[in-house]
């Protein structure tokens, strides 16, 4: 039985990492602050429009998908930056996809924002 404590012991250990990343991120990244003041935003719309159960889904589904891409975004420049802070023409093209990726998706929350609110007016 030790070896299942020390399993839980070691994905509570995790947990708190991930907690700590989450709260790094928010509190030192302004790119993710701006994503959250949009969440704050809209979820307040979510309520004022009252808005359906799918819509709800759909909107914490995008929130979700925008503030982890976004996460994962900062790391990939994190791990470029660090392993290469000089100036090279393949870090500036993983860069620029990891960002694209996000783009995409923002691009793909405010079709979706539309789709639900412009209705509402
Ligand atoms: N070491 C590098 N080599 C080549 N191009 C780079 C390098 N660093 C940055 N770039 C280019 O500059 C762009 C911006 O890079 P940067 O790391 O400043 O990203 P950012 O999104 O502005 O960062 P932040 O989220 O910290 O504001 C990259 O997408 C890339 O095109």
């Amino acid at each position: 039985m030790p070896k299942k404590e020390s399993f839980l012991v070691n994905r509570l250990k995790s947990v708190g990492y991930a907690l700590k990343g989450a709260i790094l991120l928010i509190t030192k990244e302004s790119s993710i602050k701006i994503q959250l003041g949009v969440a704050v935003l809209v979820t307040i719309a979510g309520f004022y429009f009252e808005i359906s159960k799918t819509e709800w889904l759909i909107q914490i589904l995008t929130i979700a998908l925008i503030i982890g891409l976004e996460g994962v975004n900062t790391a990939i420049e994190e791990v470029a930056n660090f392993v290469h802070p000089e100036y090279h023409k393949k870090i500036g093209y993983i860069k620029d996809v990891a960002a694209g990726a996000v783009f995409i998706a923002a691009i793909c929350a405010a079709i979706m924002g539309c789709i639900i609110y412009i209705p509402k007016f």
